[in-house]
């Protein structure tokens, strides 16, 4: 699978410094900074409200920052948007595309109206979108939605993609597809910034994570950076609401042992070869098969809801 980029433009692909975006009284972005390189992929995740869609419309051009600065391909995307949109593709939430156009003529006028365009019917079959050719795109499925949204991204061979939850409402099949296309063009130099609520998709895809909460980035890093530990402790998944005393009494003095969530399991103190092996010979004992199996390492999963918390968000 590939996705022929155009020259790729010096410095970084996307550069937000000190960003701030404000609705009335309500400071929806906070001083938000990242960069974004060409061909690596950055996900923006956090709470509902965190204030990721606000960020991607100043960074699309949708809406004029209250303050910092903001380059896409090194232009300022409000102020220069007519340079700057028809190098970038953009897939927000709900699609926004609800016409009683059938999808293969939407996405003939969209290459039309490109300078270098990728082939639609390629796009349509990479999408698995062939059989719905023509079809209204308004009598679409979600997911099939989602995907045509996709392929209006990427058919004007943007040297840059910024995805609203691209992958929101679809089945695996679909999903695993998305990953494969968008691994493809970040391999073929595309910069991609999407939003995600699905953390394996995040662990999958990423070069960098930025987390943000209230408008404000909280930790950013790659995946192995966000969730390693200085600790030596034992995680593991097996099944859920075990006893564990008798763990903790093969274990020596010092160790605790408790279920951090269903079926997952907190082995801390000072693991060894040894500990692995008490661990299991006792899920062994009850016929269990322990699996995810890791030592000094969090899950972004864990990382995520530390830093953010596990009120939800109204
Ligand atoms: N047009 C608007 N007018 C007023 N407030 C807004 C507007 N758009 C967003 N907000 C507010 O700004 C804050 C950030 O919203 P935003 O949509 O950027 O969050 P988000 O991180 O994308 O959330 P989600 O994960 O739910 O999509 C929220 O408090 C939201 O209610």
């Amino acid at each position: 699978m590939t996705t022929p980029s155009r020259p790729r433009a010096d410095g970084p692909a996307v550069a937000v410094d000190g960003l701030t975006r404000r609705y009335g009284s309500t400071t929806a972005v906070d001083g938000l900074s990242l960069q974004l390189d060409h061909g690596s992929l950055v996900a923006l995740i956090g709470p509902n409200g965190a204030g990721k869609t606000s960020t991607l419309d100043c960074l699309i051009g949708f809406a004029r920052p209250d303050g910092g600065t903001v380059r896409v391909l090194g232009l300022d995307p409000w102020a220069q948007s007519a340079a700057v949109r028809p190098q970038i593709g953009v897939m927000l939430q709900a699609g926004g595309a609800q016409a009683a156009a059938r999808v293969g003529e939407m996405l003939d006028l969209l290459a039309r109206c490109s300078a270098h365009p990728l082939h639609p019917a390629w796009l349509l079959d990479v999408l698995g979108l062939r059989e719905v050719t023509g079809t209204p795109i308004r009598r679409l499925s979600g997911g099939q939605a989602q995907r045509l949204g996709l392929a209006m991204a990427l058919v004007g061979r943007p040297a840059v993609l910024f995805l609203d939850e691209p992958t929101a409402g679809m089945d695996p099949q679909a999903r695993h597809l998305v990953w494969d296309l968008l691994s493809a063009a970040r391999a073929d130099g595309v910069a991609i910034l999407l939003t995600t609520h699905l953390l394996d998709e995040v662990e999958q895809l990423a070069d960098r994570v930025v987390i943000v909460d209230h408008g404000r980035v909280v930790a950013a890093g790659s995946p192995a950076e966000l969730t390693r530990s200085s600790s030596t402790d034992l995680r593991f998944t097996a099944a859920a609401g075990m006893d564990v005393a008798p763990l903790i009494g093969a274990l020596p003095d010092g160790f605790a042992v408790r279920e951090t969530s269903r079926g997952r399991y907190l082995v801390q103190g000072d693991v060894d070869p040894a500990t692995v092996a008490t661990v299991t010979s006792f899920c062994a004992r009850l016929g269990v098969m322990p699996s995810d199996l890791e030592v000094g390492r969090r899950t972004l999963d864990e990382v995520y809801l530390e830093l953010t918390g596990r009120e939800v968000r109204r």
